[in-house]
């Protein structure tokens, strides 16, 4: 049967109603409200993501949303962003927020940016190690940091792309390279290990792990994720059992999710969590607030290597200052003499994928 004119527009209207205009997909940023009175950027700060649309960008452009220091946030993406984007930007907080998709886009997503969080790159599969990522997340951090070289060359930078030990140098090279390579703002984001620490040890002592706070210094791999547990707060002891049950669990944790996950990637949600914890940090350090200490993988002269994560104070520069190991007893100096040995190798590797 043929349907009637009458049936015809309505159906139609209804397809029309189901597949929005195309032009939205095309130019992502014609999803920020260009034509409405809010610009944003009158106060707070302006963050980018990049990676904006994967498993860790997704969750953290919601919890960047959130913060109230953010003005502007942009989501930058090779794919998806403009769903992402109308999605997040429908939440009544103050950040305006827009899309930016694919590479011609790069550099309207990073000019003026305050904060550039990296998430951009493939995750782990079961049995793979961080450094297994190096072929693919080599080549992506660097063009994201030549983008950010040229775009936004004082912004504050936190890379969570692995291998961390790895990307971290590369992306310092691309900026000594451009002449725009500031020690103080490249910042390797370590966080989730001192949040998977504070909460495995909050579960052996029986504590609210809010409560509890562990230094986790080295790197972020394997045995170059080595937590102080002589130095936890508030002062506290542990078995030989629990240290090396602690040791054990904290190193593994991003393995442990992996395998939990069975191919479908690895942690997004808990690394979100640490990623908005440690960009609130920062803002709140260029805010100019005092006080502000976290963990993080960046430029060092604490070790014989020039790259080492230890806790550092976050203020108008960035990493303003560093600090000291602290005392170690005889089990972590054991364990920092196994971390300076891979880390050693892991930032080579970094360094020479950009000068060679
Ligand atoms: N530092 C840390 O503690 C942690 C780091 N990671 C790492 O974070 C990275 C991302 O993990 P997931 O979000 O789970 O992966 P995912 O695959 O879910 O998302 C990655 C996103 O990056 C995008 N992307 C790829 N190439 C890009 C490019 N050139 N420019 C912009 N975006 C690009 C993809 O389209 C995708 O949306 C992985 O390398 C993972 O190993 C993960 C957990 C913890
Ligand atoms: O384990 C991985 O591949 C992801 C990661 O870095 C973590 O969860 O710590």
């Amino acid at each position: 049967m043929q349907p009637t004119a009458e049936t015809s527009r309505r159906l139609a209207r209804l397809s029309a109603h189901i597949h929005p205009p195309a032009l939205e997909m095309k130019d992502p940023s014609t999803l920020s409200p260009s034509a409405c009175r809010a610009k944003g950027g009158a106060s707070g700060f302006k963050v980018a993501i990049l990676g904006a649309a994967g498993g860790i960008g997704q969750p953290l452009a919601l919890l960047m949303k959130m913060n109230p220091l953010v003005s502007v946030l942009h989501l930058y993406d090779v794919v998806n962003t403009p769903g992402v984007t109308a999605d997040v930007s429908h939440m009544d907080t103050g950040a305006v927020v827009r899309g930016f998709l694919g590479q011609q886009q790069l550099e309207n997503a990073l000019t003026g940016m305050d904060l550039v969080i990296i998430p951009a790159g493939v995750p782990r599969k079961p049995g793979m190690t961080r450094d297994d990522l190096f072929k693919i997340n080599a080549g992506i951090v660097r063009t994201l940091s030549e983008g950010i070289a040229k775009c936004c060359p004082h912004a504050i930078v936190n890379l969570i792309s692995n291998p961390v030990n790895s990307t971290v140098p590369i992306a310092a090279e691309v900026f000594k390279k451009a002449g725009t390579y500031d020690p103080k703002r490249l910042l390797g984001v370590t966080t989730l290990d001192v949040v998977r620490a504070n909460t495995f040890v909050a579960e052996v002592l029986g504590v609210d792990p809010r409560e509890v706070n562990v230094p986790v210094v080295g790197g972020h791999a394997g045995v170059t994720i080595l937590p102080l547990l002589s130095q936890v707060k508030p002062p506290c002891s542990f078995t030989p059992e629990e240290v090396n049950y602690l040791t054990d669990r904290i190193q593994n944790g991003g393995t442990e999710v992996v395998e939990a996950k069975a191919g479908a990637g690895s942690a997004t949600l808990s690394m979100a969590f640490a990623a908005a914890k440690f960009a609130d940090a920062c803002l709140r350090g260029l805010r100019g607030d005092a006080g502000i200490v976290e963990c993080s993988f960046v430029a060092s002269q604490v070790t014989q290597l020039p790259f080492f994560a230890t806790k550092v104070r976050l203020g108008r520069a960035g990493a303003e200052e560093i600090f000291p190991l602290g005392p170690l007893n005889e089990y972590e100096r054991a364990g920092l003499e196994k971390a300076i040995k891979e880390l050693a190798l892991s930032i080579e590797k970094g360094v020479s994928f950009i000068r060679n």
